[in-house]
C-alpha cells in the first residue's frame, strides 16, 4: 500500500539539496519545497517515505489524503527528557518565582515519589507524556532514568522508559542520594559498578544507549569535575555514548569534559566562557550543544547566547528537559519560541535545532528523503514560521498515518 499526501503549502525536508529556490530565509538550511506532495508506505504506524517533490510531479498511489494546505515538517525530535518520575513539585516552582533560587536539592522529592510508585503507576504516567508530546510534534523521545538512584529503581526506571523508546539514558550520577550525603566515592563507585554493570548486562545498548551526569560545582547534590570525568570513562568503557548536563548553575568544568571526551551531547550550556565556545566550536560534528531554553523560562535564569553558539560554527540542538523540577514542559514548540525570542535563533536555525540536530545528537537522520521513516508532523498553518509567531497555540500534531 501507499498513501500519497497532498495540500502541502510548505514542506520542511531538512535536506539542503532539495530547497525549490531559497526563496526566503531559512529556505536552504531547511530544504523547502512549496506546493509540495509526498508518497509513504502505508498507511500504518512504521511507514516510510518513497517520494518527496513538487504535488505536480506526484506519482500515482493507492491512497490520497489532502492535507488541506497545511505545512509539513518532520516530527520533533526531543533528545533530553526526564519522563520516568511520580509527583510534581509545583510548590518549588512557585517558591522559585518569588526568587527562591534553583540548586538541584528538589531532585530528592522526586527521587522519594519515584521509588514509592508501582510499575504500572510509573508506566502510565510516561504514557501520558509521551502522548502529550506527540499531540505537539514530537515524534521521537529520548528518556534518562535519575529519579530511582538505587540499582533496582535505576533497572526500573530504564525498563519504563524502553517500553516508550530506544533511545533511553542511564543518569544513576543525576545527584548523590541522602543516604549517601557522607560518602560520596561510595556512590560514585555504586553508579560505575554494580549499576553500570546491571545496565550492560544484556549487551551495552540492550538497556541503555547512552550514560549521563549531572556536572555541577555549583551544587552541593551534583557532582564535581572529576566525579563526572569517572563516570563517563567507564560508561564509554561500558560501551554507552556519552551525554552530560554541564554548565548549567554556573560556569564549571561540563562543557569542555563533554568536548574532550568526545560526548553526543552536553546539554543546558547556560553558563559559557570564551574557552567553552572554541571548544564546542571544534567538537563541532562530534558534539552538540543542547539548549533547554524551558529550563531557564522555570527558573528564572539567563538565556543561553545561541546566535553567538551559531556564528562560531556550534551544532546547536534544541530539547524540552521535561522534568519535574527545572522544566515541567514537554512541549518543543513552546522551546522553539524562546528560543527565537530570546536567544537569537531564527524560525530556521530554531526547527532545524529541534529536528535535524537533535537527531544527529541521538545517531539519527531527520530528514524528509526516500527510504526514511515516515515521522512527521503537521502545523494547522501554511509555514513553519507559525511555531513562534504562534506561540502558545496548540498548531502543530504528529501526522498519524
Ligand atoms: N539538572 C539536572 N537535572 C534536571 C533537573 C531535575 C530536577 O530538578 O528534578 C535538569 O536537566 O534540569
Ligand atoms: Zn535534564
Amino acid at each position: 500500500m501507499s498513501l500519497l499526501l497532498t495540500g502541502i503549502a510548505e514542506l520542511t525536508t531538512n535536506d539542503p539539496a532539495r530547497g525549490d529556490g531559497h526563496a526566503a530565509p531559512g529556505d536552504a538550511l531547511l530544504g523547502i519545497v512549496r506546493d509540495a506532495a509526498l508518497v509513504v508506505s502505508g498507511p500504518g504506524p512504521g511507514a516510510e517515505v518513497e517520494w518527496v517533490g513538487p504535488a505536480s510531479e506526484a506519482p500515482a498511489a493507492d491512497e490520497r489524503r489532502d492535507l488541506g494546505g497545511r505545512a509539513v515538517i518532520p516530527g520533533f525530535v526531543d533528545s533530553h527528557t526526564h519522563l520516568v518520575f511520580a509527583g510534581d513539585r509545583s510548590a518549588e516552582f512557585a517558591a522559585r518565582m518569588t526568587g527562591t533560587p534553583y540548586d538541584g536539592g528538589g531532585i530528592a522529592v522526586s527521587v522519594a515519589a519515584t521509588r514509592a510508585a508501582s510499575d504500572d503507576e510509573l508506566r502510565a504516567l510516561v504514557a501520558a507524556r509521551v502522548a502529550e508530546m506527540r499531540a505537539q510534534g514530537t515524534t521521537t523521545v529520548e528518556i534518562k532514568s535519575g529519579y530511582g538512584l538505587t540499582l533496582e529503581d535505576e533497572l526500573r526506571s530504564l525498563r519504563i522508559a524502553r517500553e516508550f523508546t530506544p533511545h533511553t539514558t542511564f543518569l544513576g550520577a543525576h545527584v548523590v542520594p541522602r543516604e549517601f550525603a557522607t560518602d560520596r566515592a561510595a556512590y560514585v563507585d555504586l553508579v560505575t559498578g554494580p549499576m553500570l554493570d546491571a545496565v550492560v548486562a544484556d549487551g551495552p545498548t540492550a538497556l541503555a544507549e547512552s550514560i549521563d551526569v549531572f556536572c555541577e560545582p555549583h551544587s552541593a547534590h551534583a557532582f564535581d569535575g572529576d566525579e563526572a570525568r569517572t563516570i563517563l570513562e567507564a560508561g564509554r568503557a561500558a560501551g554507552l555514548s556519552l551525554r552530560v548536563h554541564g554548565n548549567q548553575l554556573g560556569h564549571g568544568p561540563g562543557v569542555r569534559l563533554a568536548c574532550e571526551l568526545g560526548a553526543r551531547s552536553v546539554d543546558h550550556c547556560t553558563f559559557l566562557d570564551g574557552a567553552d565556545v572554541e571548544a564546542l566550536a571544534a567538537a563541532r560534528g562530534t558534539t552538540v550543544a543542547t539548549l533547554l531554553p524551558g529550563v531557564e523560562f522555570s527558573t528564572r535564569s539567563p538565556y543561553p547566547d545561541a546566535r553567538a553558539l551559531i556564528d562560531a560554527g556550534v551544532d546547536v540542538a534544541l530539547a524540552s528537559d521535561c522534568n519535574p523540577g527545572t522544566c515541567y514542559s514537554s512541549s518543543i514548540p513552546f522551546a522553539i519560541a524562546l528560543a527565537v525570542r530570546e536567544m537569537g535563533m531564527t524560525p530556521a536555525e530554531a526547527l532545524h535545532a529541534a529536528t535535524a540536530v537533535s537527531a544527529r545528537s541521538l545517531g539519527l537522520d531527520r530528514r524528509i528523503a526516500p527510504g526514511q521513516p515516515a515521522e512527521l508532523a503537521v502545523l494547522d498553518a501554511p509555514s513553519h514560521l507559525h511555531l513562534a509567531y504562534r506561540a502558545g497555540v496548540p498548531i502543530v500534531r504528529a501526522l498519524e498515518l
